[in-house]
């Protein structure tokens, strides 16, 4: 019998990350077979450029499918099957404000940590609400895959606006990034590895990693590490940045040798160390619109000139695109594989309360995440957790409310700040330089 034929809507199709994940649309039309694919984006002039490069790809690599792209949320979710979403609301300009504003007052600057992500969290929360309203007006029952960040606030913010929806799923690529990168590091195949994890998002911890004989290779990944390092298993196509973040593993196993944690923990054990490492005047963002934008759009410009692919080294495979589609059709033939996942906690950590978004390993099939209960955890990731946790619930809350009051405990609240009176003055100019697209906070 033909397998069942897919419809994906990429919103944010104007994303760096689209060529990559159009890709690995591509490469697994095999396993997951695609009617139709349609970019959704509300910046035309962005999206035409990779919409002009997919038209060259699926010409060449997959001429059956039915390919558009569109600024109308009609078309781009009649129908739909799945959407992935990857929307950034205010774009890298804003991007680099909520890495630079939090810098030059004393704090860490970064995407997804600390006051950038409060910043960037209250400014995706109503954008993604209104994405999603719109998805369920043409397409009820299409699942959502989610991995706008900030992840974590945005899966508070979506459980609180949308209750009752089972098909919203928020998920983070980092875990099987590292995956990945445990699996360079013991030169074995890591999608054969069955991970015990928790944690929220970009706050989490690998416990246990067992490979298919039931083997724990956490003890062997501890000792290569402390040892010889460690390094993201694509090395050789990272910028600087991200291979002093990898880096950071060995220092925070040295500190803390439990389990081994994820790279955005580093902002949260050494933020004074991390700010001091940071330059104010040219931070990841620029990094990112000097290189990997630059050269995205540049390619697909190319390719979209020349009409055909050609040798293409920007628009490559890579861990993000090949999780998201992966996901997908774990869902979709109800494959039940192994995704760390943010989920409701409902008991999966036993000494955390029930309405925690947490990050844990699942069973990924059609009824959506089967987690794995954690059980009970130590008193010191407990309390980083439960601080974390009540600095995102207080940002969803401020949002909601519209209340500076929650907003100052949130920031308050977070390990990269802890100083209230820093916090104030963070949130002043956090306010000031996000009046276009923050609610009035009273
Ligand atoms: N969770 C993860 O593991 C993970 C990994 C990679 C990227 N991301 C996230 O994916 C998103 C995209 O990242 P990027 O670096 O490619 O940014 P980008 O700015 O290149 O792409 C975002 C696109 O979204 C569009 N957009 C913004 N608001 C929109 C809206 N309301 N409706 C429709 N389109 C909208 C923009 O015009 C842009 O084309 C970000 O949120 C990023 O943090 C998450
Ligand atoms: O600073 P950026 O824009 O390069 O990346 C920010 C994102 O970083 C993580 O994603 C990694 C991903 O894990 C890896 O597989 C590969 O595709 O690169 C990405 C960026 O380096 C993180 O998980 C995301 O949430 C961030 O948006
Ligand atoms: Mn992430």
């Amino acid at each position: 019998m033909n397998k069942k034929e897919f419809t994906i809507t990429i919103a944010g199709g104007g994303s760096t990350w689209t060529p990559g994940l159009l890709k690995a649309l591509c490469k697994r039309k095999g396993t997951f077979p695609l009617k139709r694919v349609v970019l959704f984006d509300n910046n035309p002039e962005r999206q035409e450029v990779i919409g002009e490069f997919a038209k060259v790809l699926f010409k060449e690599e997959y001429p059956t499918v039915d390919f558009e792209y569109t600024t109308s949320p009609e078309v781009a979710f009649t129908g739909t099957d799945f959407v992935f979403c990857q929307i950034r609301t205010g774009g890298y300009k804003m991007r680099e404000l909520d890495e630079k504003i939090p810098l030059s007052l004393g704090a860490i600057g970064q995407e997804t940590c600390g006051p950038g992500g409060f910043a960037y969290g209250m400014r995706s929360i109503g954008d993604m609400i209104k994405l999603i309203e719109e998805v369920r007006k043409y397409a009820p029952e299409a699942w959502f895959l989610n991995y706008t960040n900030p992840a974590a606030i945005v899966a508070d913010a979506l459980k609180k606006a949308f209750p009752n929806d089972k098909k919203i799923l928020n998920i983070c690529d980092q875990p099987v990034n590292l995956l990945r990168s445990y699996g360079r590091l013991l030169g074995m195949d890591s999608s054969e590895f069955e991970p015990v994890y928790f944690g929220l998002n970009h706050f989490g911890w690998f416990t246990n990693i067992y490979d298919k004989n039931g083997v724990d290779l956490v003890p062997k990944l501890k000792d290569i590490t402390l040892n010889s390092g460690f390094k993201p298993a694509d090395a050789e196509q990272r910028d600087q940045s991200w291979l002093d973040t990898y880096a950071m593993v060995r220092d925070m196993l040295v500190d803390f040798p439990d389990y081994m944690p994820n790279t955005y923990l580093q902002y949260y054990y050494y933020p004074e160390y991390k700010k001091a490492k940071l330059d104010p005047e040219y931070t990841r963002a620029n990094e990112v619109m000097n290189g990997r934008e630059k050269r995205v759009f540049e390619e697909c410009r190319e390719i979209a000139a020349r009409g055909s692919m050609g040798e293409s080294n920007v628009v490559h495979n890579d861990a993000h695109g090949e999780m998201i589609v992966e996901v997908a059709e774990s869902i979709a033939f109800n494959e039940n594989r192994i995704y760390i996942v943010i989920v409701q906690n409902n008991g999966l950590i036993s000494n955390l309360d029930d309405d925690v978004m947490v990050e844990v390993a699942a069973n990924l099939g059609i009824n959506g995440p089967r987690p794995f209960g954690v059980g009970k955890i130590g008193t010191f990731y407990k309390g980083l957790m439960e601080q974390q946790f009540a600095y995102e619930r207080l940002t969803v809350e401020a949002w909601f409310e519209g209340s500076y009051a929650k907003a100052l405990q949130a920031l308050t609240l977070n390990r990269t700040i802890v100083d209230a009176k820093k916090a104030r003055k963070i949130l002043d100019a956090l306010i000031e330089a996000n009046k276009e697209y923050w609610p009035t906070l009273r």
